[in-house]
């Protein structure tokens, strides 16, 4: 089965796949919105309820449920598949050989884990986890005290970092307030845009990321190489997923150009502007009636342009002769093979 909640998991029962999915929050509301514009559509029978199907992928059911649940689950292989930010596989995942990764870039939940110490009193010089560490305050009887939600990464990454005298303690929730109430001395959380750090008089300091997250895809290697069914399922839904987020980046531009012959066009293109398209440029006469004969003086062109690109592109086909230029969103580009399809099945066989 699948899960996806705080991502969604997927898994198969008996017969099925299953897949995890976040329960509720800021995951479970970019993932499904992930799935709908994928084509995929999620229908829980009440909202109350914890299970889903997707209309599209027969016997494949969706299992609502916190991220910290699904990562587990998937590790135990109760259920196949799951959506979760990568901070969560990690923490969670413990480094588990079964998990792996099938897309690691969903374009959503974009955070990093980092270190935060106030930017007051005796933190208001140290500006790099070094620094922090070689402060000489703490010892054995009076610790850096650190709150977190990510112990297992935490401890690895602080004694990584030749941390000898820390204490880590966790909290569910508003980490950011620990410093100031005295109950911690830095914390390690989410950082997106930094608000919550500096509204809260908290820094981040060089060298204090510990890892970088997004949504991710993920399944259970064994599972994946036992049920050829769940690697197909696998494999739909990366290939939807990678069409999608490919086409999300770019768009479709059409323009017309005064041209002798198609081949003159296309070699203008080629080689006065930067945006080919996927393969080439595609070309097609425009036919027009001049006085009761058809006749073609111009070409349409369509070619794919990088959106943060487009007025840098727009230029380039008005300075070799465009006019009319149409843009519109592209919404899927399906390669001849998904090279992260290609990449699971490496990663299977390892
Ligand atoms: N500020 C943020 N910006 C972007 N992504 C975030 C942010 N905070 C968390 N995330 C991502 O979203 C995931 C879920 O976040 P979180 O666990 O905070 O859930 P939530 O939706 O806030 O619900 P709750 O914290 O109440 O359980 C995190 O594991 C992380 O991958
Ligand atoms: O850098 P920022 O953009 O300010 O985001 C960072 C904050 O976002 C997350 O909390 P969230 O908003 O999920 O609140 P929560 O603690 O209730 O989960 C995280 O725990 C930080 O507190
Ligand atoms: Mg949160």
């Amino acid at each position: 089965m699948l899960t996806f909640l705080d991502w969604q998991a997927i898994r198969p029962r008996r017969g099925h796949y299953s897949s995890g999915s976040p329960s509720k929050g800021r995951m479970a509301e970019d993932t499904l919105g992930l799935m709908k514009d994928c084509q995929l559509s999620v229908r829980k029978l009440n909202p109350r309820q914890y299970i889903a199907d997707i209309s599209e992928l027969k016997n494949v059911e969706v299992w609502f449920q916190r991220a910290s649940d699904v990562v587990r689950k998937l590790k135990t292989g109760d259920v196949d598949m799951g959506i979760v930010g990568y901070d969560m596989l990690r923490e969670y995942g413990e480094d588990d050989e079964d998990l792996i990764v099938v897309h690691d870039a969903l374009g959503f939940g974009q955070c990093h884990l980092a270190i935060g110490i106030p930017t007051y009193g005796i933190f208001e010089n140290i500006n790099s986890l070094s620094e922090l560490a070689a402060m000489p305050l703490w010892t054995e009887d009076r610790p850096l005290r650190v709150v977190t939600g990510y112990t297992y990464l935490g401890k690895k990454f602080l004694e990584e970092h030749g941390f000898k005298h820390v204490e880590l303690s966790t909290a569910d929730g508003a980490l950011e307030a620990a410093p100031a109430m005295g109950t911690a001395d830095a914390i390690l959380d989410l950082v997106s845009s930094g608000t919550t750090l500096r509204e809260n008089n908290l820094k981040e300091i060089s060298g204090g990321a510990v890892l970088s997250s997004q949504g991710v895809f993920v399944a259970n290697k064994k599972v994946l190489l036992e049920r050829k069914e769940v690697l197909d399922v696998a494999h739909e839904m990366l290939e939807r997923f990678e069409a999608h987020l490919t086409a999300q980046g770019q768009f479709t531009v059409v323009a017309n150009m005064r041209g002798d012959s198609a081949d003159e066009v296309a070699d203008r293109i080629l080689n006065a502007t930067s945006y080919p398209g996927l393969q080439g440029p595609t070309v097609s006469p425009v036919y027009t009636n001049k006085g009761g004969k058809t006749a073609v003086d111009y070409y349409a062109i369509i070619i794919c342009v990088p959106k943060f690109q487009l007025y840098q592109a727009v230029r380039e086909l008005r300075k070799a002769g465009g006019s009319g230029v149409l843009v519109s969103p592209l919404t899927y580009i399906f390669d001849e093979e998904t090279p992260r399809y290609r990449q699971l099945l490496d990663n299977l066989q390892k």
